[in-house]
């Protein structure tokens, strides 16, 4: 049952699905993180696999950047495949001084200035936000290892470029801790098929100190928030 953007037969996705924005990051979750991966997925090289993870079914497929793509493929996945566990690992541009390159901030709600959502709402504001069980679920297991996370409100922008200052000022202000461009859609998406998300990301850039994980670091710093989204899914 193929998709006009997933050429997968019918019961290729395990019922939990990571989804990183690259590809490539797919790629490399399912080399370095599943046993078993086999590739599910290559049409466009948005690539998919599913393996497992602690003897778990588990997949990991690329979304593409931005509301449209992700929405795309996370409604094909939920509509076609049955996924029904989706979490976004994904990298966002802190807007808050105090996040430090490699946090990891946990997604409980979105903002967004794109009109995904008022277009599907009639022209309303959708309150986008996490699956409370699945967030509780991630929480739990953080608390337990102690591993420190920042939990908040996220900015999903069609903008990367050019955002102005007094629009950084006002997320600010509210205390929206970082942005990126996939949350909002992905939650709204979810609760249209009943079926849980989350967004985790791990902080690449900091707009306020202007500073940047360089290649290297962004692989370890996204490392840490693959392998903790991974047992908290299983645990
Ligand atoms: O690292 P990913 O998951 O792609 O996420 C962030 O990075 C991309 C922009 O560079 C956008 O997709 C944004 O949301
Ligand atoms: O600044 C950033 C960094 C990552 N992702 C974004 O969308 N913005």
């Amino acid at each position: 049952m193929a998709t006009p953007h997933i050429n997968a037969p019918k019961d290729a996705f395990a019922a939990t699905c990571l989804l990183p924005g690259d590809p490539l990051r797919a790629k490399f979750i399912a080399e370095n993180f599943f046993d078993d991966a086999v590739c599910v997925n290559d049409v466009r090289n948005m690539l998919g696999y599913t393996g497992s993870y602690k003897g778990q079914p588990m997949s990991v497929m690329g979304t593409g950047m931005g509301m449209p793509s992700c929405v795309l493929y996370s409604t094909e996945l939920m509509e076609h495949y049955g996924v029904q566990r989706l979490v976004r690992v994904g990298s966002c541009g802190a807007i808050q001084a105090a996040l430090k390159l490699k946090d990891i901030v946990l997604a409980h709600s979105a903002s967004t200035d794109s009109s995904m959502n008022r277009l599907r709402f009639a022209g309303m504001d959708y309150s986008a936000a996490a699956s409370p069980r699945l967030l509780q679920k991630v929480l739990n297991h953080v608390d337990d290892k102690k591993i420190p996370v920042a939990v908040g409100q996220v900015f999903s922008t069609d903008n990367f470029y050019g955002a102005p200052d007094h629009q950084l000022a006002l997320l600010q202000e509210v205390g929206i801790l970082a942005v990126e461009m996939e949350a909002a859609g992905l939650y709204a998406a979810a609760a249209r098929f009943k079926a849980q998300a989350l967004t985790v990301l791990t902080v690449s850039d900091n707009l306020v100190t202007n500073t940047q994980l360089d290649s290297k670091e962004r692989e370890a710093g996204f490392s840490m928030m693959i392998e903790l989204t991974l047992n908290a899914l299983v645990s």
